[in-house]
């Protein structure tokens, strides 16, 4: 047996969703840089579910049967106003309220693919008034309800704030849940799919996924940028800070990937995007800190920054807390978890490879009393 820690560079499935090729990343063929520009997020979704854009019509109906499904059971309301939810993490709460979403909906189990289709549309639906809500609950404040006559990202910031969001902070949000709706087989989405490859429900493969995507190595690492840019606190501490983080070989949160090796072809969106709204905001000194941190990093490793890097700063501007930052990659991400969960009961096989036994050899059992 051969065994390749983390399952590097292993190719464990076929997918026609997205693809990583020469540091370039393609949504069903469309580069990233493409749709980062021009795309909207409801476009995204449909491309990644049909496997093409839509047509005017059909954007249209995908738009208004998400709106016709934002709105969330009573009873998630009321389970995040039982307890003293402040001390929760956001990602905890997500991860337990897509499950508890399951119990409501009557085609739950249903497996058929059309059903399957309309589970989708109302997870990614109520994702982000779970989110939103949740958030509002724990500062003491209603959940505000969505609005049927905006898109999917001025929704969310909306139904964050009770505010109507600005033109700006709409485009950079929605240009945000572009560029993370979708990632090949990154480990929240193998979990996603190693837990529906067993003919488990969709429920139960976005419930999975979010437990995954919690983790700082993976989406937790943009909460976890955004500490260590408020524990820096000045240009003139990243220097020192970052030095001692090196020496220590502690990891800098948001660089590496396990893929890309010449940099990952969405942190230049997110990037352009923290300059701008770090200036609109009058919050220079958090792009010009994270400047300062990819300077010095990539100049002792070659580590360039990844798509949690520069979502913080951008997030941090939009004022969004620092702790809904991963549940804010789940809502654009359960676009994608969602289109690999149906191709994975399109074409299944149990996912269940082999592990190299380093325990000890063959034992007798001794009874308790003797041992
Ligand atoms: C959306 C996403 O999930 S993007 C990734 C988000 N995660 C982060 O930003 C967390 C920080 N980065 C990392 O931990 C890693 O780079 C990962 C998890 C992204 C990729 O991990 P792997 O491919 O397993 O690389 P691995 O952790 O083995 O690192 C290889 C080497 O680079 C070093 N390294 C990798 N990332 C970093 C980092 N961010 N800071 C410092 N050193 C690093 C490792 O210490 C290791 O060094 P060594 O060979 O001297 O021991
Ligand atoms: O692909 C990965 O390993 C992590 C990543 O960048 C993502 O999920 O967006």
């Amino acid at each position: 047996m051969t065994v390749t820690k983390g399952l590097e560079g292993i190719v464990a499935t076929t997918s026609s969703i997205s693809s990583i090729i020469d540091d370039t990343l393609t949504y069903v063929g469309y580069n990233i840089d493409d749709l980062a520009e021009n795309a909207t997020f409801e476009e995204v979704i449909y491309l990644l579910w049909h496997r093409r854009l839509p047509n005017k019509v059909e954007l249209e109906d995908l738009t208004s049967q998400i709106a016709n499904n934002m709105e969330i059971p009573q009873a998630i309301i009321d389970h995040f106003k039982m307890y003293d939810i402040k001390t929760v993490h956001p990602m905890a709460a997500l991860r337990t309220a897509i499950s508890f979403l399951g119990l409501y909906d009557e085609e739950a189990e249903v497996m058929e693919s059309d059903a399957n289709y309309r589970k989708a549309i109302r997870i990614q639906a109520k994702i982000p008034t779970i989110v939103t809500a949740f958030s509002r609950i724990r500062k003491g404040l209603e959940p505000v309800a969505p609005r049927k006559d905006l898109n999917f990202a001025a929704n969310f910031l909306y139904m964050l704030s009770g505010e109507e969001p600005s033109e700006i902070a709409i485009e950079a949000f929605n240009k945000a849940l572009v560029l993370h709706a979708d990632h090949e087989l990154n480990a929240s989405t193998f979990t996603a799919r190693v837990c529906v490859a067993t003919l488990s429900d969709v429920y139960s493969g976005v419930t999975s996924a979010i437990g995954a995507l919690k983790g700082p190595l993976h989406g937790g690492a943009n909460e976890a940028v955004m500490k260590m840019l408020s524990e820096i606190g000045s240009l003139e501490n990243v220097e020192p800070y970052i030095n001692g983080k090196l020496a220590n070989k502690e990891k800098i949160m948001g660089f590496g990937h396990r893929v890309y090796r010449n940099g990952d072809p969405r942190a230049k969106h997110l990037k352009a995007m923290s300059k701008k709204l770090t200036t609109l905001t009058g919050q220079p000194e958090y792009y010009e800190m994270s400047v300062k941190i990819e300077e010095l990093v990539t100049s002792k490793k070659p580590l360039p920054p990844n798509v949690d890097f520069y979502s913080a700063s951008v997030y941090h501007s939009l004022g969004i807390d620092h702790d809904l930052f991963t549940p804010i990659f789940a809502v654009s991400r359960a676009s994608g978890w969602l289109a690999h969960i149906l191709e994975q009961y399109d074409n299944n096989r149990l996912i269940r490879p082999r592990a190299e036994y380093t325990g000890p050899g063959m034992q007798t059992y001794v009874p308790v009393e003797e041992r």
